[in-house]
């Protein structure tokens, strides 16, 4: 199996100088960028908005993944599209009508992401599978960075990636959420492809090095 992608959570970056943050990432052999966007109302924090993925677009080529923590994410994914995501990831917990934001997605020239709270069912998101590129799966409640893992999710990204494999499914398994040096192998046991990690890439004094322990190399 390939080693899993990894994605440095920018949650953890100083949001007082992003472009070094990002820059730290660009140099880490790292191939995504997470980046967190909280409402304050479906998680108990407050980030940022399309504009400072807009601005910091232009500093990185790798793959963006916008994580919207946000109600009604139908209404902000035409604005990170802009903005230039690449992925939208949106919370299945947090629209009804999940089918159609993908449709949008898709018709905005993006990737569609679903993610999934620790409380939340695989089954939950079953009929929405086939038109999945990316199964985010949260491994702590989500709202902060730092938290320890919910080791018990990863039983859900297990069989996102047998289903996937049973059903010729296309989409990539993610977590996110308490991934470090030690937690990483169960990530890998369980068969992941992208790993997200805040704290444990920007509190790491040699991020090429964390980046490589996250991988399991
Ligand atoms: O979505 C998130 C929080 O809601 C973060 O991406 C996630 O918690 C990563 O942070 P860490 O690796 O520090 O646990």
């Amino acid at each position: 199996m390939d080693k899993p992608i990894i994605a440095p959570s920018v949650l953890s970056a100083d949001f007082a100088d992003m472009a070094a943050g990002l820059a730290e990432i660009n140099n880490s052999g790292a191939e995504w960028v997470h980046l967190d966007v909280m409402d304050a109302k479906f998680v108990p924090n407050l980030t940022f908005g399309p504009k400072m993925v807009a601005d910091i677009r232009p500093h990185s080529k790798l793959i963006f993944d916008a994580h919207l923590m946000t109600y009604e994410p139908e209404n902000l994914a035409e604005l990170f599209a802009e903005a230039g995501a690449d992925y939208i990831t949106f919370h299945i917990e947090a629209t009804v009508h999940s089918h159609r934001l993908i449709q949008k997605i898709h018709s905005l020239g993006k990737k569609a992401g679903i993610s999934i709270v620790p409380s939340t069912p695989v089954s939950y998101i079953e009929e929405l599978l086939p038109f999945a590129d990316l199964v985010l799966v949260m491994t702590v409640n989500p709202g902060y960075g730092g938290q320890q893992m919910i080791p018990q999710c990863l039983d859900k990204a297990e069989r996102l990636v047998k289903l996937r494999e049973e059903r010729n499914y296309s989409y990539l398994v993610s977590v996110d959420g308490g991934l470090n040096a030690e937690t990483a192998h169960l990530a890998h046991k369980a068969g992941v492809d992208v790993i997200v990690a805040g704290a444990a890439f920007f509190g790491a004094p040699d991020k090429a090095a964390m980046v490589k322990k996250l991988k399991g190399a």
